[in-house]
Parts: C-alpha cells; structure tokens; sequence
C-alpha cells in the first residue's frame, strides 16, 4: 500500500481503513505524549513527500472580489489527499468546495499557497493536470444536448486519447454501471439524474487517475447512488485511482477513506469518518460536523461572543480544542495528520512522527520527460479530432440555426441591394410657371424647329419653360403645377413638395436678351431670366439629387436645343466638360460606393455573432470549463471552431458574392481570386475577435453590448458610407486603424478599378486584415490561457 506522508506524517492506506491498527496520533493522550516529543524530532513536510500524495494542497489563499471588499474563500487551507484514497469534501453550500476543486483541477489561480496534483503543479508542463490523469465532473452538467450519450462519451474518451474501440467497450460498462438509458438516446431528452449519471460516465470513461466529483449524486436514487459508491471503493482499491467527492449528502461519505471538513475557508478536520466519529465522540458525521463548527466559533469566540448562545447550548466532548491552546512556537502546517487535524488557523501543530524511511516513501511521481517538439506543439491531433467532430456535429445537428446562419447575409446582402443606393424617382416637385401660368396647352408647339431665324440668325425663343419642364420631367416625373409661389410655398412647407420651381414672367425673353446682348442686360432682365429654386434641405441626399436633375434638365434642354438648330453639341453648355470616368461607371450610384465596405460588414459582423455566441454557449454550460480540464487547449479550441466554421464563412461568402454580381450587378471588375480571399479573410478576423468578445465577457449580455457597440463606430470610422477624407484628423487616424478600413479600400479598388494584388492599397487591405488576425488570436489565446478565477 503506498504511504502517505504530510507534515512529516507517515500512514499507509491500510491505516486509514483500519484505524484501529493505525500508528495515527488519534487520541488525546496521545495528542499529549506527541507534544512532549514534539520538541525533540520535529519534521516539516518537503516537496518530495508533497508530490508524492495525490493532491496536496498547502497555506491556499483564495478570494473572489476587489481588494477593497474582499470576499475570502480559502483562507490558509491545507489539505492532503494520499493516492488511493476516497476523500469526501464536505462543507456547506457555498464555503468554497468548488473553488477548492477548481484550483486544483488548474482552473482556477490560488492568490497565494500552492497546489500539488500527482506530483506536479496542476498547468506545468508535462503535469497532465489539466490533462487525462484527471477525471473531472462539474457541478452542472455540462453536457452537449445535441449529443447521444454514446456521442458524449466518444468525445471525452477521444479527448483523453483512447480509441474508438476503447471507448466502446467502455461506455458498455459504464451504461451497466450506471444504469443508462440506450446510449442513442439524446442527451436533452434524459432526466436530470440521468444526465448527471451521463456526467459522471464522461469523467469515468478513461479512467482516470484522479477523479474529481462535484456532487456526483444529487438527484440519484439512494440504490443507484450505493451502486456508484461501491464503483468508487472499487476503483480506488488497487491505489491507482484516487476520488475527491463534493456531496451534501454527509451520511454517504461514511465509506469515504477521509473527510475534510470545511468552514470558514479552512479544514475543520480531515480525518478518517470513524476516527472522527470515535473522536468527538458524535453519533454521526453530521453530529461531528456541527460539533466542529462550534469548537471552530468558540475559537472565534475569543474576540467576539456573538455565537455564545449557540455555542453553550450544544454538547461537546471534553476535548481541548487543539488550535486554540497551541502555543505559537507550537504551530506549524498542519493537514493530513490523521488523528490531529482541527484546523483553527492557517497554521497548527508541527507533526512528528515516525520518520519516513525509503521503504515506506514512494519516490514522488516523474514528470514526464516532454521532447522540445511536444513542449511548443500547441495542438495534439486526438484533441483536433474531438473538437471538429463536436464542432461539425453541434452545427449539423442545430440545421435550423445553420440555414439561418447561411440564409442571413444572403438576406441582408439583397436588401442592401434592393434598398441603398438607387436613385429616387416621382419626388413632388411644386411648379409656379409664371410665364405659362400652368396652361400647359401653350407648351403644344413644334419644339423639334429651330428657334433661330436662318438668315439674321436672330433667336426666337418660344416659352422656353416648356422645353426645360419637358426635359425636367424625364427625370422626375412628379411635377405638380400651382398658380401662385405663395400656394407652392405653403404646401411645400407641409410637406406635399420636396422643391418649389419659380418660373418668372418673361423668363424666355429676359434670358435672350441676356444671351444675345450681356453688356446690356439691366437688373429686371437678369432677375426674370433666372429660375428661382426653393429646397427642402432636411434631406441633404434627396437635396442633392434633386439640384443635379435641375442642372442636368437645364443642360440636356440646350444641348436639345443645339441639336434641333444643327449646332455644335456642346455650344450651350458650360465650360466643363466631364469626360468617361477613368475608373467606375458614369452614372455610378451610391450602391456600387458602398458595397465593398457592406458586403466585409455582413461578414464580419456574422462572424463574430457566430464565433462569439457559440464560444459563450459553450462556456455557460460548463462544457469549456470541462474540456480545458480534461487538457484541451485554448489555441485547440479556437482552431476546431476556425477549421468547421471556415466552411460556413466560405460558403456565406460565396452566397453574398452570387448576389451581389451575380444578382444585382454590382460593379466587379478585379480577380475574383483575391476577392474572394479577402472576404474569407475578413470573415476569419470577425470570427478571431469573436473569440476575443466571449473571452473578455462572462455573459451573453455584455458580449452582445460588446459586438453592438463596435458595429457602429466600425460602419462609421471605416469609410463605408462616408469618405475618410472628410473625417476630423483624429477620426482619420483611428480609422486607420480599424480592422476594416483598409480591407474595405483594399476590396473597392478591386471591385471597382479592376486592381490587383501588387497595388499597395490592395495588399495593405490583406496585410491589415492578417495582423488583426493575429492580435485577435493571440490575445484570445492568452486571455483563455491566464483568465482564471
Ligand atoms: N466567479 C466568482 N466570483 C465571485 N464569487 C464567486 C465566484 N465563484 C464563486 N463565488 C463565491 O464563492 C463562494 C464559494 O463558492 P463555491 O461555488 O466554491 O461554493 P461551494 O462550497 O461549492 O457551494 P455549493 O455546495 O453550493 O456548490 C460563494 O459565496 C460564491 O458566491
């Protein structure tokens, strides 16, 4: 039987089963023979006899909260489990017992003390804790739903490394053990005692050699939960397999080899439960337990008699309580001394004992020797291969959620298309045509004459109005005639008209004189030979497209005019002259500016959706927290949900293109190769600071706050619907920045100007997108490496 050594302590297993044989101090007067020889042998525990128990926890400090209102959990804890023993955490809800288990499991971070697992500190390399050694089963389920029990287990077996075979023959034995349901049975349709059971055969599957169970029998039948127990005595009987077990259930733990007793942060006792039944004299363990306590109160009682009354009226052995009359030079580590371990402060008695002879020490477990390959290999393959099969299978089997992660940018897309961008037609224009006065029969003449007389070449303008009304009303057709400016006026300021024309009197005659003879034209002449415009400017856009379609009316009316009279084409018009543009389409809309910058937001942003609401759901449930324990890797985990959701971002970037070129025909001019990288690539850096969100918020609240909060600022800093150029210099600088700036140039100028790759604003757009990539990843990787407790 191994030894098991604490503080200096040495008792074997056949010790603490049969404690009547025990050399343990478990007597008072032995307590007082051992404080006569205390003095004279004394031996404080080395990190060799630590690392030869299975867990050996000593002076743990734990606290949740700020410094400045502290929340102490562990408050000097020592605890020793030896290999093979069943040891029974037992305390009240809430003292602390999952935070223990979760700094020892590697999840959690001690603010100071320290941790040995099976002789290593849990997260150094080469350890296996976190890692297959352990077998870990969380308070809450923390199970897929989507899963068949044989799928569950197949996952947590793959994870440990064994073989599918292996793990078939194991989930045998584990639905006899547990009594199962058929492992086809999907896990959200089993009881809640079923599911813990399927819990319990997930952390038992590899067989592990620390188990780590966390209220493994709430809500099991009491012969099932006997059955379970006995497994327990089982397993552990060869000294191999070693159980930390939580349960409220303090009645059961009577067939655990130890019990620690927590309060306060501290142990109480940790003790075989006869030897504690023996010793303080108490008819049960829960007898002993509140006995405990109020010997743990009287010790407090020293400086506060609050608990007087609770204390005085409870019957106690007539036992010295140990931690209060040692004397200080008396006081060492204590725990694990089987016999004498009521724990009243973060120190106690210095143990002596027999001194450990190499016989009786076991040598403390090797680390594994790690070559420098398998040290820096971030990813093991039997770990990629579970996740992506999880990661394939949770996606597949929520096919509803996956159409819908498919069939929303496919959505969005076509309403951009349909929705932005193109030019509005039959706005209300308000017409006060002075010099018709809305008697547009006038206007019936030929207009296809000349109005110019071919010998005196004198211009004979007939109401010009119904020439620039004609043209005026090919592009907006809605022209509505009022008599007077003021009636005009009146409407359009209730809001029946976007725009009041104003046609003078003699607008015809005022605008030839004024063409024909400049140097004489008076004020009257050039005041009657102007159209007066009145806007409605609330609406810059609609301003905006309206004042071109008066320009663009008045020029297509004197180029019209020049046509008809056999004249130059451009004779009328002004002196500018806008050629073909040398990139882009003439009459470009807003759609073909603004879709590079929307097409990478769908992407984006629906990655990060994605990415970070699966990250989130997984880490809610307990699933991650589980995995990480059973030695998964952050970088794994991030890389598992990149490979299977690489496929969904190729085809949701597939989709969006079809629509968007295909469909819609928007402008696509550069290789579709690089396009189509960068969009992949942009969908990639979304997923990345997905990751990154569900690392840094604990809720889905906060995460969606988070994603939200950045969709804005993203749209608008990023030059999609407004020209960097036009931002404040400060703004100019952040959006340099920002993840889709430069990949939102980068896909214009391909789409639009047919660039390709070896343009500097076409590869910045990939090098931008790639070092975000990184930051993404990286600070992820880390954040779920160090973000503990
Ligand atoms: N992440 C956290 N942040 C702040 N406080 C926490 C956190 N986790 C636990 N606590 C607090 O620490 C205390 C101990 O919690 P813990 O879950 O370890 O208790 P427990 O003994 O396992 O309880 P139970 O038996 O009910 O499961 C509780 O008061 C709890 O509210």
């Amino acid at each position: 039987m191994p030894a098991y050594d604490n503080e200096g302590a040495t008792i074997s297993m056949e010790d603490v089963r049969n404690p009547d044989q025990s050399n343990t101090v478990s007597t008072i007067e032995d307590d007082l023979a051992i404080k006569r020889l205390r003095r004279l042998r004394p031996q404080k525990s080395t990190i060799s006899s630590r690392r030869q128990q299975a867990v050996c926890v000593r002076r743990a400090y734990k606290k949740y909260g700020t410094s400045k209102n502290p929340n102490v959990i562990l408050d000097g804890l020592n605890m020793t489990v030896p290999k093979g023993a069943i040891y029974g955490l037992l305390g009240a809800s809430g003292c602390g017992k999952t935070t223990l288990l979760s700094c020892i499991v590697g999840r959690r971070r001690l603010n100071s003390g320290e941790i040995w697992v099976l002789g290593g500190k849990p997260g150094s390399p080469g350890s296996g804790v976190p890692g297959p050694r352990i077998g870990y089963m969380p308070q809450e389920i923390a199970l897929f739903g989507e899963f068949t029990i044989k799928e569950t287990m197949t996952y947590f077996g793959w994870i440990a490394g064994m073989s599918t075979n292996e793990v078939e023959k194991r989930i045998d034995v584990m639905i006899s053990l547990l009594q199962l349901p058929d492992a086809a049975r999907y896990v959200k349709n089993l009881s809640g005692g079923q599911q813990r059971r399927v819990s319990l055969a997930s952390a038992l599957i590899h067989d592990p050699e620390l188990l780590i169970l966390d209220e493994p029998t709430v809500g099991v039948d009491p012969v099932l939960r006997q059955s379970i127990w006995d497994h327990l005595v089982e397993i552990t009987r060869g000294g191999r397999t070693t159980v930390i077990i939580t349960t409220h259930y303090i009645d059961e733990t009577k067939q655990a080899n130890i019990i620690g007793l927590m309060r306060g942060g501290r142990f109480l006792a940790e003790e075989s439960p006869s030897e504690l039944i023996r010793r303080y004299q108490g008819e049960s363990l829960e007898d002993v337990f509140l006995k405990l306590a109020v010997l743990q109160n009287r010790g407090k009682r020293r400086r506060s008699s609050i608990l007087a009354d609770v204390v005085d009226k409870v019957e106690l052995p007539g036992i010295p309580n140990p931690a209060v009359d040692l004397e200080e030079s008396e006081m060492g580590e204590i725990s694990g001394e089987f016999g004498d371990n009521v724990s009243m402060s973060s120190k106690g008695r210095v143990v002596v004992t027999p001194e450990l002879t190499p016989a009786d020490a076991l040598p403390p477990d090797e680390e594994p020797a790690l070559n420098r390959l398998e040290r820096i290999k971030p990813m093991k393959w039997h770990h990629m291969k579970a996740l992506i099969w999880k990661n394939t299978l949770s996606l597949v089997r929520n096919f509803g959620v996956l159409a819908f992660i498919i069939g929303l940018p496919v959505i969005q897309m076509t309403l951009f298309c349909l929705a932005v961008g193109h030019y509005p037609v039959g706005l209300p224009i308000a017409v006060v045509d002075y010099e018709t006065n809305s008697n547009m029969t006038l206007c019936d003449y030929n207009m296809d004459a000349c109005p110019q007389d071919k010998e005196s070449y004198e211009w004979n303008l007939t109401l010009f109005s119904c020439r620039y009304l004609e043209a005026l009303k090919k592009r907006q057709s809605n022209l509505i005639y009022y008599p007077t400016e003021e009636s005009a006026m009146s409407d359009a300021r209730k809001g029946n008209a976007k725009i009041v024309i104003v046609i003078p009197k003699n607008f015809t005659e005022s605008l030839q004189d004024r063409m024909t003879d400049p140097r004489h034209a008076d004020s009257f002449t050039i005041d009657n030979s102007v159209i007066d415009v009145h806007l409605d400017d609330t609406n810059k856009q609609m301003e905006w497209i309206l004042s071109k379609d008066l320009s663009l009316a008045f020029a297509e009316t004197v180029d019209r005019l020049a046509e008809v009279c056999q004249l130059p084409s451009r004779i009328f018009s002004l002196p500018v002259h806008f050629h073909d543009p040398i990139y882009g389409v003439t009459d470009s809309d807003f759609t073909d500016f603004a879709a590079p910058g929307v097409i990478l937001t769908i992407i984006y942003f629906l990655a990060v959706a994605l990415t970070s609401g699966a990250m989130l759901a997984e880490r809610n449930e307990g699933i991650l927290e589980r995995s990480l324990v059973s030695g998964i890797t952050g970088t794994e985990i991030l890389f598992s949900h990149v490979t299977v959701q690489i496929f969904v971002m190729a085809i949701q970037s597939i989709m969006v293109m079809l629509i968007s070129f295909a469909l819609f025909g928007l402008s696509q001019n550069g290789p579709l190769g690089w396009i189509s990288l960068l969009v992949i690539m942009t969908g990639l850096c979304g997923m990345t600071f997905g990751f990154l969100v569900s690392c840094l918020c604990d809720t889905d609240r906060t995460a969606t706050y988070m994603a939200l909060g950045s969709f804005l600022p993203m749209v608008l800093l990023c030059g999609i619907i407004w020209p960097i150029e036009a931002m404040h210099i400060l703004l100019q600088w952040i959006s340099f920045f920002l993840p889709l700036t430069k990949s939102t140039e980068s896909l214009r100028s391909m789409l639009q100007r047919g660039w390709s790759i070896e343009i500097p604003s076409v590869y910045s757009g990939f090098i931008s997108t790639s070092i975000w990539i990184v930051v993404y990843l990286t600070t992820s990787i880390l954040l779920l490496k160090f973000k503990k407790g």
